[in-house]
C-alpha cells in the first residue's frame, strides 16, 4: 500500500518556488529519512502532506485520501510540526485529554507510560516546560494518536542524546508493532542511519535522489584510481560526482552493474556520505558524463 504519493507537487510563496517538480512513491511500512540543507523545502513538503499547506501545483494522496480533506484524514496522518507546537496555558495533562478526545484511535497507555517515563509533571503548564520536554511531549501526542502515518519536522533536534536515543527507539517499536509509516525530515543523519530504510533528499526545492537506503548505498560506489577522463567510464555508471588531482581521480558512480575494470579501487559509502554528496552543489545539475578540461 502506498501512504504517500505525490505527483508534481510544487509550491510557491508570492514569487518565490519553495517545492518543484516533486514526485514521491512512499510505501506503507517504511521510516522515510527526509534531509537536505536549510530551505531546501523539507517542511513546506511536509506541511502539504500534512493538510496544513495547500499545493501550487501537481497533486498529492496521502493514505489513500487528499491531505486534510475530513475528520477521517485527519485521524490517519499525525503530524509534529517544526516548532513541536503545545498550547503553552495548557497543563501536560490537559494535552493528553484533549489527545484523547481529539483522537479515535488514542492509545491511553502508551501516552501516560511515556509522560511518566520521560518524568514530566502531569500538572505543569506546556508553557513552562523546556525546548526539549516540550518536543517530548508534541512527539508522545503525535505517537499516541496512532496514525497510519506520522509526519516528524525535525523532531529530535531539541532532544538530549539520551532522550534522542529512547525517542528513536519508541519509534521503532511503534512501527513494527502497529505498522506505522514515518517520514522523518532531520539534519542528524546517524540518526536517521539507525532508523530509516528509505530516503529522499531535497536540494533546491527539488528531490534530487530517493529510495531504498540499502539499495542506494549498493548501487553507489567511490572509483579511486589514475587520472582518466570520466566520458570514457561505461554508459551504465552515472558519475554523480568527481575530483581529479594531477595524477588521480576519485570519480562518485552509480550503478546496477558491478565494477570489472581493475584499474580503479572501489570504496562503499555510508549514509552520510551519500547525503552529503547529493546535498553539495557541485553533485547539483552534473551531467552523467562529464568531459574533463
Ligand atoms: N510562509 C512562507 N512565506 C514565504 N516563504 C516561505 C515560507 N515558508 C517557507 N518559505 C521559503 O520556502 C523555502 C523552503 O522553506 P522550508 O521551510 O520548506 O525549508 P526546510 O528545508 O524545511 O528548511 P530548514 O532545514 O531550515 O527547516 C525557503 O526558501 C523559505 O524561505
Amino acid at each position: 500500500m502506498t501512504v504517500l504519493h505525490a505527483q508534481g507537487l510544487g509550491k510557491k510563496y508570492k514569487r518565490r518556488w519553495a517545492l518543484t517538480g516533486c514526485t514521491l512513491e512512499i510505501e506503507a511500512g517504511h521510516v522515510s529519512g527526509l534531509v537536505g540543507p536549510n530551505g531546501a523545502g523539507k517542511s513546506t513538503l511536509l506541511n502539504i502532506a500534512s493538510g496544513m499547506l495547500e499545493p501550487t501545483t501537481g497533486r498529492i494522496e496521502v493514505c489513500g485520501g487528499v491531505p486534510g480533506s475530513g475528520p477521517e484524514q485527519l485521524a490517519k496522518v499525525g503530524y509534529v510540526a517544526q516548532n513541536t507546537p503545545v498550547y503553552p496555558g495548557l497543563t501536560v495533562e490537559d494535552h493528553l485529554r484533549l489527545g484523547a478526545r481529539l483522537n479515535p484511535a488514542w492509545d491511553e497507555p502508551l501516552a501516560r507510560h511515556r509522560i511518566e517515563r520521560i518524568g514530566l509533571d502531569p500538572k505543569q503548564a506546556a508553557g513552562k516546560l523546556s525546548g526539549g520536554q516540550r518536543a517530548q511531549l508534541a512527539l508522545t501526542l503525535g505517537i499516541a494518536k496512532r496514525p497510519e502515518l506520522l509526519l516528524l519536522d525535525e523532531p529530535v533536534a531539541a532532544l538530549d542524546p539520551l532522550a534522542r536515543r529512547e525517542f528513536l527507539q519508541d519509534l521503532m517499536e511503534a512501527v513494527a508493532e502497529h505498522e506505522l509509516s514515518v517520514v522523518m525530515s532531520s539534519h542528524l543523519v546517524t540518526d536517521l542511519e539507525r532508523v530509516c530504510d528509505h530516503l529522499i533528499v531535497l536540494v533546491d526545492s527539488q528531490v534530487r535522489i530517493e529510495g531504498d537506503v540499502e539499495e542506494l548505498l549498493s548501487t553507489h560506489h567511490r572509483l579511486t584510481g589514475p587520472r582518466r577522463d570520466v566520458s570514457s567510464l561505461p554508459s551504465d555508471q552515472h558519475v554523480v560526482s568527481s575530483s581529479h588531482t594531477d595524477r588521480q581521480s576519485t570519480v562518485l558512480v552509480r550503478t546496477e552493474a558491478p565494477i570489472l575494470d581493475p584499474a580503479w579501487t572501489v570504496g562503499k559509502l555510508t549514509l552520510e556520505d551519500l547525503v552529503l554528496e547529493y546535498m553539495s552543489s557541485q553533485a547539483a545539475a552534473r551531467p552523467a558524463l562529464e568531459v574533463l578540461r
